[in-house]
């Protein structure tokens, strides 16, 4: 069934993934709030600033105005970064607010909000109430843009405490390139999700200084080791760690040039401030701030994280990068399990 669809974020990720939807069938308005870009999407069907070498269907409308994105919206996708969400999902209620529409929400964004600690569903729960809404579901999973773009083999998961919305979401993106399974486990889902940027700050970092092999698998195991024991802290499914949405993200972001997390950790790892990372990046690098959320939870928990512990001291406390690995390499030996 065709479907009118608002894509809220016309970053890399939004744009790519409202251009699957106009593919697969559906009506789709994609909304970002730099007016420019919707114009250079309108008129030349291009994204340059966030897709390179990409030319977008000539049936996707982008739309400056939220407003007139989300009219006859029956589904709406949040992908804007982590800090924009409660801000454009307040925006959204408001407009909500004034129609008989009760939208299906997804989102497809990965972080933990700072300062509330809250993941985004529960986000996106506080700020749209249920008389605006239908149930919200997550799509997460191992999926760069760029791979997407190119009609890569991709899979990834649809969570939600709602099956039948978890299927809704599914069957929408579902095509030849594009695999989607569900899953009921949004906790874990969203925490897998958010903190597997930490650990790709990490493996670009192990690049950066020229570690091997074995130290960006033993990073990435140890790693989902740690996130998997905050995911179990909150009630989360132990299987989403090894699931798409776990290991697959984290083999997928902890390894690669597209992922602008391993790239700011490798340019750490090659020296750069912070601060120049974030600047030249241009885009958004969610684990910084995932880190300092991470591991004030994990301190309020009393859960122990390590390397996410390590790589906030690289990041907040200015430790040295060989000096923080050294320190994790000399904690007492323990059990794995
Ligand atoms: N790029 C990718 O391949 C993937 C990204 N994600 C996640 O999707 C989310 C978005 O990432 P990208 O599209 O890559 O980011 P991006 O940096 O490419 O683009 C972000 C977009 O959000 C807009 N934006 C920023 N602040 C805003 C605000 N206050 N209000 C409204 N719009 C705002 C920007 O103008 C831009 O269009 C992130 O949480 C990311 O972790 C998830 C899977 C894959
Ligand atoms: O989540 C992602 C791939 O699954 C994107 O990762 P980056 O934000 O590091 O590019």
């Amino acid at each position: 069934m065709v479907e009118k669809i608002a894509v809220l974020g016309a970053g890399s990720w939004g744009s790519i993934l409202a251009n699957l939807l106009d593919e697969n069938g559906h009506d789709v308005a994609l909304w970002s709030y730099n007016a420019d870009q919707v114009e250079e999407l309108n008129t030349r069907h291009t994204n340059t600033r966030y897709i390179q070498n990409f030319t977008y269907s000539d049936s996707l409308k982008a739309f400056a105005n939220l407003e007139e994105a989300l009219a006859g919206a029956t589904t709406i996708l949040f992908v804007v970064p982590t800090k924009a969400v409660r801000e454009v999902a307040g925006n959204v209620a408001k407009i909500l607010e004034k129609t008989q529409l009760k939208p299906t929400l997804i989102h497809a964004s990965k972080g933990i909000e700072q300062g509330t600690y809250k993941r985004i569903s529960e986000v996106l729960a506080e700020e749209i109430p249920t008389q605006s809404r239908r149930a919200i579901t997550v799509l997460s999973g191992p999926s760069h843009a760029e791979d997407v773009a190119r009609k890569d083999i991709t899979l990834v998961t649809a969570a939600s405490s709602d099956f039948l919305a978890a299927k809704h979401v599914q069957n929408l993106f579902m095509n030849h390139y594009f695999r989607v399974y569900t899953n009921p486990d949004v906790i874990g889902v969203e925490i897998a999700a958010a903190l597997k940027n930490i650990i790709a700050l990490g493996t670009g970092a192990l690049t950066g200084l020229g570690y091997g092999d074995n130290a960006k698998a033993a990073l990435m195991t140890r790693g989902l080791a740690e996130i998997s024991r905050l995911g179990t802290s909150f009630g989360a499914n132990p299987q989403t760690f090894v699931g798409l949405a776990g290991v697959g993200d984290i083999i997928v972001t902890g390894t690669s040039q597209n992922s602008r997390n391993f790239r700011a950790g490798n340019e750490l790892g090659q020296g750069q401030s912070l601060q120049d990372v974030v600047d030249h990046m241009g885009m958004v690098i969610e684990g910084v701030a995932t880190t300092k959320a991470a591991y004030e939870l994990a301190q309020q928990r009393g859960v122990d994280m390590p390397i996410t512990e390590a790589i906030y001291q690289v990041l907040y406390d200015g430790k040295e990068i060989r000096q923080a690995i050294s320190d994790l390499m000399q904690r007492e030996g323990r059990s794995e399990f």
